[in-house]
């Protein structure tokens, strides 16, 4: 109270002064309340003004200058409408001794209290940094804001400026109620909110805070120094900088739409980094024997929206492939033959059909066991290689053999004769692929030679962005991917086609038990797969029982066949899958023209690696980070990101690292019949449960009504569509799993 009875006393007199005893009416009147003096102050200015102007004043009653005072604030605004009459430019001593009084007073005054009006915009003026340049649309100064506002004085403009600010709260005198300071200090102090309304401004370019002035010079008004490019500007360089040309390749009827999306992409896509020295994938064109003799007769025109079919197998021989010389990037194997053995001991059911026997003549324990495949292997024709559907084993009825399976696992596993394949390399391997029906009788070349004419690739790059939980930023989603050619010969590949449709004949006649064959109807374009599972039964969507898609221990499918197994040890003996990798499951899929599989990656149920080996047609498969479908059976990249890997007939694919777990993969739509046979090992947590399973095959199986699998995919019958992917969308595996 002191500095403001200090302060009024100095008004008081400069009021008398100024209106030659004018004031005389109100001095003695001592304030009895802070509206009082404010109405007393203003009085004052207000006489002091016209005095200057040359106007004598008339004495106002001090009511009026109380009801001025409330009308303004009953505004509940910050601002008067006579508020701009308050700018009254004291003299400069005036100033000065008045800021001092002003700050001695602050010092002392414990809670914000009502200013002396003229003294806050003189603070005020003092302090505020003034704009600079032509105010920006939407901050245009206060006479462009307010047209008929008076012009401020010389030497006042600063007044002016605050009083155009926009959005900042105003007290009745028309001035901030923010400090100044704190309004001067820009966006890095600005509420979420004021930034979301300036950047919304921003993005219709009408920001004066947020637009973007290039910056050339590296220093505060100093035009000699160097020039500095802008940012935005070596963005926008870069951005206009040549995309790598994608790798060309024969164009497909289901690669339309991705095309068209490919047209639709952003050409500001940032260019995808690549390693020196490793070239991206891209399929070549097929090689040809260069001694194949007299050229193929033209192959028949394709049907309608198919390129050219695929070659039938051709020959393989040493010339074409001589041993150790690199094929189109594909090299002969360096590493020393593995012992299958090594990792099948601990799986029973993995060993219980092993159809090993230096006794070419005797029956295979399969034969004992599971007699409705058991035979398969053995009935290989000696001449032409292949098993006759005569040779198969009698049709399983009802019981499926006599006696405990555990005892016969039992004797099988006291037995290593009959668990053990050759060691690798003997020349027994060769009786013993014979006897697996799996190499034709005629077929004597040793097994390391035959090994010398696989040709393999392992370093498939195909690097996408990808952004799928842990894993973010570029990525060679191909790794892991290893392509094997000539695993099989086309002779062995015949042996293997006439196998699976004996089983598919098998399957269609009901004479595999439980869930092995499955023929969905084909209600849908390429939907029409046929599959026939061995060693489990895994279900690819949620089955009628409500059942999650994934391995099945409870339910029962016909063991793995003689022939598959010998395959099996062939893989590890050759290096190709690791011997603790062994496959104990494998999946036939059988498909006709434009069928084919949706994009997914195989189930975890599964151990890592597993592959897949290529008959009858060469055809392409699809990986890609992300790949959807756009429409039944036309799967593309999600991000335009996938390519495409021809599989050979006779080729093994094997699927591990980023390749199995990372990448996604499907057929498209096929052009011409196709077989695979996917071999995978089943998951640590399966172990008792493949036991069990094999306790269980010994027990009568009530066939199924239908195939199993019809009822499967009438469960998820968008599982092609579009939608299918939206539902799906951040649940990455789930999606994935479901085919
Ligand atoms: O047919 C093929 O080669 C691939 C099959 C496949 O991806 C699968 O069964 O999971
Ligand atoms: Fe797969």
């Amino acid at each position: 109270m002191r500095a403001w009875k200090k302060q009024l006393d100095a008004l008081e007199d400069q009021h008398e002064q100024l209106t030659l005893g004018a004031g005389a009416a109100s001095r003695g009147r001592a304030p009895r309340n802070l509206d009082q003096l404010t109405g007393i102050l203003e009085e004052v200015l207000q006489s002091g003004a016209e005095k200057r102007n040359g106007v004598v004043p008339e004495r106002k009653a001090p009511v009026n200058a109380l009801e001025g005072r409330v009308r303004s604030s009953a505004n509940g605004h910050a601002r008067s409408e006579d508020s701009d009459d308050e700018y009254i430019s004291p003299s400069e001593d005036d100033m000065d001794e008045d800021e001092e009084d002003v700050d001695e007073g602050d010092d002392k005054r414990p809670a914000p209290a009502p200013k002396a009006p003229h003294m806050v915009p003189r603070q005020v003026a003092m302090r505020q940094p003034r704009p600079s340049g032509p105010a920006p649309p939407g901050f245009e100064s206060q006479s462009a804001d307010r047209p008929n506002a008076p012009v401020p004085p010389p030497g006042f403009e600063s007044k002016a400026a605050l009083h155009s600010s926009p959005g900042i709260p105003r007290g009745s005198n028309g001035f901030p109620k923010t400090s100044p300071a704190k309004e001067s200090r820009g966006v890095a102090d600005m509420k979420p909110t004021d930034l979301r309304s300036l950047l919304s401004r921003k993005r219709e370019g009408s920001s004066p805070q947020l637009s973007h002035t290039p910056r050339t010079d590296n220093s505060d008004g100093d035009p000699a120094a160097p020039a500095v490019p802008d940012a935005r500007e070596i963005i926008n360089m870069r951005k206009r900088e040549p995309l790598e040309p994608p790798a060309p390749r024969p164009m497909r009827e289901w690669d339309a739409g991705k095309e068209a999306l490919q047209d639709e992409a952003p050409a500001e896509r940032p260019a995808r980094p690549t390693r020196p020295g490793v070239p991206l994938y891209q399929p070549r064109p097929r090689d040809r024997a260069p001694d194949a003799a007299p050229p193929p007769p033209p192959p028949p025109p394709p049907p309608p929206g198919f390129t050219a079919g695929p070659e039938r197998p051709q020959p393989i021989s040493a010339a074409r492939a001589p041993s150790g010389m690199s094929d189109d990037g594909f090299k002969a194997p360096s590493s020393p033959m593995v012992d299958p053995e090594e990792g099948s001991r601990d799986r029973a059911y993995f060993s219980n059909g092993q159809a090993h026997s230096e006794d070419a003549s005797s029956s295979t324990l399969q034969d004992q066991l599971f007699p409705s495949l058991g035979a398969a292997a053995t009935g290989a024709d000696a001449e032409g290689g292949s098993p006759s559907s005569a040779a198969l084993g009698p049709q399983l009825k009802g019981a499926w053999g006599s006696g405990s399976i555990a005892s016969r696992l039992a004797q099988v596993q006291k037995d290593p004769a009959t668990m053990s394949s050759p060691a690798p390399g003997s020349v027994d391997t060769v009786a013993y692929e014979q006897r697996a029906g799996l190499r034709p009788k005629h077929d004597a070349m040793p097994d390391k030679d035959r090994r010398q004419q696989m040709r393999s690739k392992r370093d498939f790059v195909h690097e996408e962005d990808v952004r799928t939980g842990r894993k973010r930023g570029w990525m060679n989603v191909a790794e892991g991917l290893e392509l094997h050619k000539n695993l099989l010969s086309p002779a062995e590949q015949e042996i293997f086609i006439q196998a699976i449709k004996d089983w598919e004949a098998q399957g269609r006649r009901n004479e595999l038990r439980g869930r092995t064959f499955s023929a969905p109807r084909k209600s849908m374009r390429g939907k029409g797969r046929v599959t026939i599972q061995f060693g489990c039964c895994y279900n690819y969507a949620v089955d009628r029982e409500g059942r999650q898609p994934g391995i099945i221990p409870e339910e029962v499918v016909e063991p793995m066949p003689d022939l598959l197994v010998a395959l099996v040890k062939r893989l590890v003996r050759w290096g190709v899958l690791p011997a603790k990798m062994a496959p104990d499951t494998a999946i036939i899929n059988i498909y006709d023209q434009i069928d084919c599989i949706p994009p997914h990656i195989d189930h975890h149920d599964f151990s890592r690696p597993f592959c897949t080996i290529s008959l009858l047609s060469e055809q392409e498969i699809m990986f890609g980070h992300k790949l959807i479908p756009l429409s039944a059976g036309n799967f593309v990249g999600a991000t335009c990101e996938s390519f495409l890997l021809p599989l050979p007939v006779g080729s093994c694919l094997v699927l591990k690292g980023n390749g199995a777990d990372v990448a996604m993969h499907c057929v498209p739509p096929v052009s011409e019949k196709r077989m695979s046979i996917t071999l995978r090992r089943m998951g640590p947590q399966y172990a008792d449960q493949v036991r069990k399973q094999a306790e269980r095959a010994a027990q009568p199986v009530q066939r199924l009504p239908r195939s199993w699998a019809d009822d499967a995919v009438e469960e998820a019958p968008r599982r092609y569509g579009a939608d299918d992917w939206e539902e799906a969308e951040g649940d990455n595996d789930n999606r994935l799993q479901r085919f």
